[in-house]
């Protein structure tokens, strides 16, 4: 066994491929901060997985072990959007149009992720109708509980009053924020020694939530400096479509449980 043999080296170092002619300097860089995230994207499914079917076998320690890798992959995705931004407006206006319609919408990666977390739409599997591996990966999100039903399961073999029908949902829809979760997460709140476990819990997908948000923010960021107002190559409005998700909540109750802390 060698270095380059186990790690596979000739594959990943033949990957990048400019298509630009002649050849423009800074693609390579537009195609390693992609690839470098889908790589991590995948590590960030794989953990997720994990924590879901922990969850799931009512072992709470591991699951929490695997979110907190999540958390830290998170902060290095979100810091590498510098490296990016050291592509300037002139610079990536000379191979822009290399790129057609490509855009982050076809990352299945990204999109498992979202699903996972809960951010479903059904309508956005067709996007990968014509490539099956894809098309099979977020499928197999879009139909398994996310990984806050996973916890609202668990809380409720516990013992915790978590309504039927939030436990029954079809898993395939978009979580709607469900108010009957409110005052049960309240009294996890005003008691954290009673509740420890379904307390940290909480704030680890709070935590989650937030690094989602932190990172998105600099994809927004990051867009607005290099294509200013341009529409997207994926046919949206560019950075408009970007700052309405900045709006989305995966744990809506979460957020709500805040203001009835009392104090
Ligand atoms: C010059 C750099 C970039 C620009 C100008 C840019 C721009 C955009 C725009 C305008 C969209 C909306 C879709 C569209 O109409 O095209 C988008 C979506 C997206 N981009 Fe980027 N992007 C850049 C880099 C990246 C990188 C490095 C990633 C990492 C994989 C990424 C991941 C995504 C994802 C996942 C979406 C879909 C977001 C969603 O559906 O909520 N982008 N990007
Ligand atoms: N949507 C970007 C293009 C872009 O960023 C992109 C193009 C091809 C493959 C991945 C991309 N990354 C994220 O959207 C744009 O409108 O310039």
């Amino acid at each position: 066994m060698s270095y380059g043999g186990y790690l596979d080296l000739g594959t990943l170092l033949a990957a990048q491929r400019p298509i630009s002619r002649p050849e423009h300097h800074d693609e390579l860089l537009f195609i390693i901060q992609h690839q470098t995230t889908e790589l991590w994207l995948k590590l960030v499914l794989h953990e997720l997985e994990a924590a879901c079917a922990y969850l799931r076998a009512d072992e709470l320690a591991p699951a929490l072990k695997c979110v907190a890798r999540v958390k830290h992959i998170q902060k290095t995705l979100t810091e590498q959007w510098s490296v990016l931004a050291t592509l300037t407006p002139t610079e990536y206006a000379q191979f822009r149009n290399v790129l057609g319609n490509a855009s982050g919408f076809q990352s299945y990666q990204y999109r498992a992720v979202e699903f996972v977390l809960g951010n479903k739409n059904a309508k956005m599997l067709q996007v990968f109708d014509a490539d099956p591996v894809a098309h099979a990966v977020v499928l197999q999100a879009l139909e398994q509980p996310s990984l806050y039903d996973e916890f609202l399961r668990l809380l409720a073999r516990r013992g915790y009053a978590v309504p039927a029908a939030v436990l029954d949902r079809d898993v395939t829809l978009a979580w709607t924020f469900q108010p009957e979760l409110v005052p049960l997460f309240a009294s996890i709140y005003a008691n954290p020694d009673e509740h420890w476990a379904a307390y940290e819990t909480c704030e680890e997908l709070v935590d989650l939530e937030d690094n989602f948000q932190l990172w998105r923010f600099r994809h927004l960021k990051t867009v607005e400096r290099i294509i200013g107002s341009k529409t997207g190559t994926g046919g949206s409005s560019g950075a408009p479509f970007l700052r309405r998700a900045l709006e989305l909540t995966f744990f809506p109750e979460l957020f709500a449980v805040r203001t009835e802390i009392p104090g």
